[in-house]
């Protein structure tokens, strides 16, 4: 299956009801007040963001009177077009992961039951199958579960996990993994880190820590650095966010529950608010539901504008 199917596909089939809402709106009919209400609060209630929801109609309207366009339809390609070029204008959006430096390591951050370790398992399977040599670090050592759900995915991929005791320092297991990839041979670590944020500044010190001894060990530092967004908690999420770009700088988002959400268009919000690149899309809870993102499949894919073309 190519690319475009398999994720325009997955995306359809998620059911993810914002992107049918949108799409209708751009019916026959003609363009009339009710259009821009339509539209404004479908972008709004999809968690576009007031502002952006704003400047896109303010440039859509725009559009329209330059290019004399009477009909709801007619204006669904250029809506496209403008949300294209805003998915863009962040650098590496959609781009493949840079697993040039061997080994390289992807650090997951973010807050707890965002979808760290389901991610990093999920990861882990994928790069496996591509015939990359993976090792998995439980760097989230304040919950024994977490490491338990980590080395039950270690079993399901079949890669190898290095862990510690609970309560261990993250940064001593990360240590490990780095130790193990270099003897072992392994192309890619992946370490799944703990998201508690009320212990802000610990987890702060926690995470430095971590990217210290990254660049001690492996000169170029963390290869990727992803912060894992739940998609349903929306808007909600870019303050810890934020937060955590401090402790690390962030390479990219992954966005995961997108199939449990009705705010899609947390998409643009992420490209807009927090500049930050998307790289991949969770899609459900099964090894194979994430996606790498790429912004032109999705917006054709929200908008429907494909067959158009
Ligand atoms: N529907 C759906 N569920 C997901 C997705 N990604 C993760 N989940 C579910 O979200 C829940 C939390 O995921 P975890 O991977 O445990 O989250 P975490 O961030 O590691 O959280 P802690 O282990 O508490 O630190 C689990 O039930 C996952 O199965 C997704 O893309 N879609």
């Amino acid at each position: 299956m190519s690319f475009f199917k398999n994720f325009a596909e997955k995306l359809k089939n998620a059911g993810n009801k914002w992107t049918q809402s949108v799409s209708n709106i751009f019916s026959d009919d003609p363009v009339t007040d009710d259009f821009w209400d339509e539209l404004e609060e479908s972008l709004i209630l999809g968690d576009v963001g007031v502002d952006t929801t704003e400047e896109l109609i303010t440039e859509l309207k725009r559009i329209m009177v330059e290019r004399r366009i009477t009909k709801r339809g007619e204006l669904k390609a250029e809506f496209a077009g403008l949300l294209v070029s805003r998915l863009e204008a962040v650098p590496k959006m959609g781009a493949p992961l840079d697993l040039s430096a061997k080994p390289s390591v992807i650090i997951m951050i973010g807050v707890n039951g965002s979808g760290k370790t389901t991610t990093s398992g999920k990861l882990a399977s994928q790069l496996k199958g591509e015939g990359k040599r993976v090792i998995m670090a439980a760097a989230d050592t304040f919950r024994a579960a977490a490491i338990e759900q980590l080395k039950a995915w270690g079993g399901r991929a079949g890669v190898r996990v290095v862990a510690q005791a609970p309560e261990s320092d993250p940064a001593a297991v990360v240590y490990d993994s780095i130790m193990a990839a270099k003897a072992s041979g392994a192309d890619v670590i992946i370490a799944d880190t703990a998201g508690r944020l009320h212990t802000k500044s610990n987890l702060m010190e926690e995470l430095s820590k971590i990217a210290r001894v990254i660049k001690r060990e492996i000169p170029e530092g963390p290869a990727e650095v992803l912060i894992v967004l739940d998609a349903v908690t929306g808007q909600n999420g870019f303050i810890q966010a934020e937060t955590f770009a401090k402790a690390m700088p962030v390479t990219g988002v992954v966005l995961t529950k997108f199939d449990n959400t009705s705010k899609g268009g947390i998409v643009i919000a992420i490209a807009d608010r927090l500049k930050m690149p998307i790289r991949y899309v969770g899609l459900g809870e099964g090894v194979d539901d994430l996606q790498l993102f790429e912004p032109k499949t999705f917006v054709e894919t929200l908008l429907d504008v494909r067959d158009a073309e």
